[in-house]
């Protein structure tokens, strides 16, 4: 079968998340990276684009947008999903949880450098007071390897790059997280997982001055 193809910008945004998801099924994939407006409007134009926007990706014929939509299908696809709903609705509802930590770091980054900083430390701040605490309850409670059934999901692939997100902006972001520690060692051991976080992979760095510029012209705002 076809290799899903990505389309988006050369950094991370709201794509990242579909590369970590497939990298970790081991699914290998190619991209498209958009540089120029023209590239853009040329997506819209021949109609790609449900509503005008990126990330789309192709798969199984289909020309996928709407982010969470994607995920959800790549989870059930690749059997990151949970084995009925209760589980599913958990680990939708912990992914959910660092979708939004992780927009709100991918956003900071078109900020101008005062108000960016202070997102970006506004974020260190919910990961430390909201979310990380979420997940050390999580995995207290249960004392299991996984957040969820105790079998690898989709939500502890989103948690792992919440972590690495976060420990990038404040490397003692775990300090008082030790349960989260020891996840983020078990979890980047997995051997898919293991081999995406080598340099060389299809992983993206931190966005930088030279990435928002290109976002912003293509995207002209
Ligand atoms: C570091 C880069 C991430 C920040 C920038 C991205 O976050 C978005 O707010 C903008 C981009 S992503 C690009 C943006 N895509 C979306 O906002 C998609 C939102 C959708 N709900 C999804 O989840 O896929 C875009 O195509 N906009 C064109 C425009 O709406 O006309």
């Amino acid at each position: 079968a076809a290799k899903p193809k990505l389309w988006y910008f050369h950094g991370r945004g709201r794509m990242e998340s579909i590369r970590w998801l497939l990298a970790a099924a081991g699914v290998e994939f190619e991209e498209e990276f958009l540089e120029t407006r023209e590239q853009y409007e040329k997506l819209q134009k021949d109609g790609r684009l449900l509503f005008g926007q990126v990330p789309l990706v192709e798969i199984d014929g289909m020309e996928l947008t709407q982010t969470r939509a994607i995920l959800s299908y790549l989870a059930v696809k690749y059997n990151l999903h949970g084995k009925d709903m209760k589980e599913t609705v958990r680990i939708d509802t912990y992914a959910d949880g660092t979708l939004d930590l992780m927009l709100m770091v991918a956003l900071a980054a078109f900020k101008p450098p005062e108000e960016k900083e202070e997102s970006l430390a506004l974020a260190v701040k919910k990961a430390k007071t909201r979310y990380f605490p979420v997940f050390e309850k999580i995995l207290k409670d249960h004392g299991e390897d996984f957040l969820v059934g105790n079998k690898f999901s989709w939500a502890d692939i989103q948690l792992l790059e919440a972590i690495l997100t976060m420990e990038e902006l404040d490397a003692s972001v775990l300090s008082d997280f030790p349960l989260l520690k020891e996840f983020k060692t078990r979890i980047s051991n997995i051997p898919t997982i293991k081999k995406f976080l080598q340099p060389g992979s299809q992983r993206k760095p931190p966005p930088d001055s030279h990435y928002v510029e290109v976002v912003r012209n293509i995207l002209q705002f």
